[in-house]
Parts: structure tokens; sequence; C-alpha cells
């Protein structure tokens, strides 16, 4: 398939952009650089620099496309509570553009990251995907406007389109890992604070929460996993139907058990303390994946913490 990936120049986008080229597939990366890394795309896909207002250009002049992989979002948590216009904006109304350039010019299948924030705190564990969407923050209100888009668009114009809600992507495939700035998600943070590169010790957000070490609950997916995931959702998109899937290994991890397997891999303790609560954390997000195997044929082949942690430090360690 001749493919857009919106996103691939960053951490995702690039594994997926990567995957799909090793699949045979033609893949042309439209991405602002906002958060990614033009030296992340990966060889052999062609980078075109801006946003979404670009597509329509693109679908004239080097179409047709196949479909669309459509990672490109800013997702700070923080920061969309601060800066809700900026997720409207960068998340909401981008998909908006980037799906009435698709009508435009006819390209039939989408798949859409989401998110397990489109959840917010969850009512039952673990979560289907008919669990109940209450997001807590501007972020996953975003995220969730535009799986709620995509199911009219697919209803209203025969479009194909997959929302896939991932939970902790965690790990990395050669030279494509994880490098936000800045960087919040766990496994990175506490390998730079064992490594001594990062603050003294890392900030263990809440001891009191109702799970059993008292530290939060995650499912972390390897990113591996999570890009072939995409490949089987382009493979089962219908026109006119619009499916969402989880993608987690339906297993969690505490954040206390994440910094010892972060230990175990490093060699080195990861210094921490307490800190007070993250607003807006749910205690628990463990995802059914029921669905995704059950539709997609998805597992996940690399479903151990230990190997999703020494990809991330191998990594880590060659980008320094
Ligand atoms: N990393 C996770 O744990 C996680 C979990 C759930 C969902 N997601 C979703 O997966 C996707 C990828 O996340 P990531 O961690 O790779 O983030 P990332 O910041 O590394 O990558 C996002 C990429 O999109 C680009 N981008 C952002 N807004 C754009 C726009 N308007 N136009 C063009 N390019 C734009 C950025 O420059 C960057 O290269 C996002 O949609 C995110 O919401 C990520
Ligand atoms: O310095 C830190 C960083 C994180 N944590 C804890 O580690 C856990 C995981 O936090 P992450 O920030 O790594 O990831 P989240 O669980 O917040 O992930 C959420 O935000 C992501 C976007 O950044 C995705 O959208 C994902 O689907 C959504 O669940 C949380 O309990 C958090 O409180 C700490 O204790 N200290």
């Amino acid at each position: 398939m001749r493919l857009l990936v919106t996103g691939g120049a960053g951490y995702v986008g690039s594994v997926v952009a990567h995957q799909l080229l090793s699949a045979g597939h033609q893949v042309v990366v439209l991405d602002d650089l906002s958060s990614g890394y033009p030296e992340a795309v990966p060889d052999g896909a062609d980078l075109v620099v801006g946003g979404m207002a670009e597509a329509a250009r693109l679908f004239a002049e080097r179409g047709p496309f196949d479909g669309v992989v459509h990672l490109a979002a800013r997702s700070l948590i923080d920061d969309s509570v601060r800066h809700p216009e900026r997720y409207w904006h960068g998340n909401t109304v981008q998909t908006l553009a980037l799906l009435d350039a698709m009508r435009e010019a006819g390209v039939p299948r989408i798949v859409v990251s989401s998110t397990a924030a489109t959840y917010g705190q969850p009512s039952e564990i673990p979560i289907s995907e008919t669990s109940p969407t209450v997001p807590t923050n501007p972020y996953g209100d975003s995220k969730l406007a535009v799986d709620l888009m995509l199911a009219g668009y697919a209803r209203a114009h025969g479009i194909a389109a997959i929302s896939l809600r991932y939970f902790n992507v965690a790990g990395a495939v050669g030279r494509h890992g994880e490098r936000h700035d800045p960087e919040t998600h766990v496994i990175p943070l506490a390998l730079r604070s064992s490594l001594g590169e990062g603050p003294d010790f890392f900030p263990v957000f809440g001891a009191d929460y109702p799970t059993p070490d008292g530290t939060c609950v995650r499912d972390f997916v390897h990113v591996a996993d999570i890009a072939n995931a995409h490949l089987a959702a382009l493979d089962r998109a219908r026109s006119g139907e619009h499916r969402v899937y989880n993608l987690g290994n339906g297993k969690g991890f505490s954040v206390l058990e994440v910094l010892d397997a972060v230990a175990a891999v490093t060699g080195r303790p990861v210094p921490r303390r307490p800190a007070d609560r993250r607003p807006g954390d749910p205690a628990v997000l463990v995802a059914s994946g029921e669905r995704a195997r059950r539709e997609l044929g998805w597992r996940p082949a690399r479903p151990t913490l230990e190997e999703m942690i020494s990809d991330a430090y191998r990594f880590h360690r060659d980008a320094r």
C-alpha cells in the first residue's frame, strides 16, 4: 500500500513507519517536527515537514494513497490542562482537516492513535472498549473527540476507520526509541535516575493508591507490538465502519515494580523519593486485549517488562 504516516518523526510513528516499510509498503511521513526529529524517520520513507493542512496538497500531488496512519498529536497531559486550546487545535481540528483532505481525494482508510486516557478513571478493570469514556484532562478529551469524529465520517462518508487505544508504550526498536522533551514517562525517567543522569531522586507520584504496594499500576506494551497492530488494523479496516481496539498486555505493573525492573536491567538502583499524587492519574490502567486478539489476531510478542526496559536502555545508551 501507499501510505501517509503522520507523526512518523516521533517515537511510536518512527517504529510504525519502519515496520510498514519492512512489510513492503511505501511510506510518506508528514510531520511538523514539533516534538519529532528528522533523523528518526526511517530510511526509505520520504519526510514532508508540515501540519495536516499539507495533506490535501500531498494527496493531490503524490497520490493516489491507499491509506493514512495518523499518529501526529500533542500528548503532554499537564500541558493540556494549562493550554487546552493547543490540544483542541493540534489534535482535534488538525485531524478534522486530515479527514476532509481524505474525503476530497478519496483516500479510503485510516488508522489512528487513540489512548487509554479516553477512559479517564476506569469504572472496571480490565478496561474494555465498551467501558465508559470519561477523560480527566483535555488531552483525553481531544482524543476522544477524534474517535467520535471518525465514527461519524465512517458512517456518512464510507471511510474505513480504526482507533487503536494504546496503554503505556515502552521499549525501542534499534535506533527508534523514546526521545521526548520534556520526558514525562516513567521508564525513560527511571533509566536516567538509575544512571545518575536525571534528578537525584526519582519522584514516585503517590504511595497511598488502593493497589498492592500503594503506587499506580500500568499496562506496558512494547512499541514493536504496538506498531504491528497498525499493520493488522490496515488489513482489517472496512469501508463505512469505525472500530476501536485497546492495545495492552492485560497485565499491570506498579511504579515500584517498574523501578525494580529498571534496576535489574541497569545493575544500579533507582534512587527514589515519595512525591504527591499527580493530578488525574488513575490508580490502575489495565487493558482487556480480547477484542484486538479476536478481530485483529493481535498478540503481543514481547510482553515482558524486562525486554521493554532492556530495549529502552540500549536505545538510551546508543543515543548518548
Ligand atoms: N507514547 C505513549 O505511551 C502513547 C500512549 C497512548 C497514545 N499515544 C499516542 O500515540 C501517538 C504518538 O505518540 P508518541 O509518544 O510517539 O509522541 P511523539 O511526540 O514522539 O510523536 C508525535 C509526532 O507527531 C508530530 N506532530 C505533532 N503534532 C503535529 C501536527 N499537528 N502536524 C504534524 N506533525 C505533528 C511531532 O512532531 C512528533 O514527531 C500520539 O497520537 C499519542 O497521543 C502515545
Ligand atoms: O516521574 C514520574 C513519572 C511517572 N510516574 C508514574 O508512573 C506511572 C506512569 O506514568 P506515565 O507518565 O509514564 O504514563 P501514563 O500512565 O500517565 O500514560 C498516560 O499518558 C500517556 C501520554 O503521555 C498515554 O496517553 C497513555 O495512554 C496514558 O495512560 C503513573 O502512575 C505516574 O504517576 C511517577 O511516579 N513519577
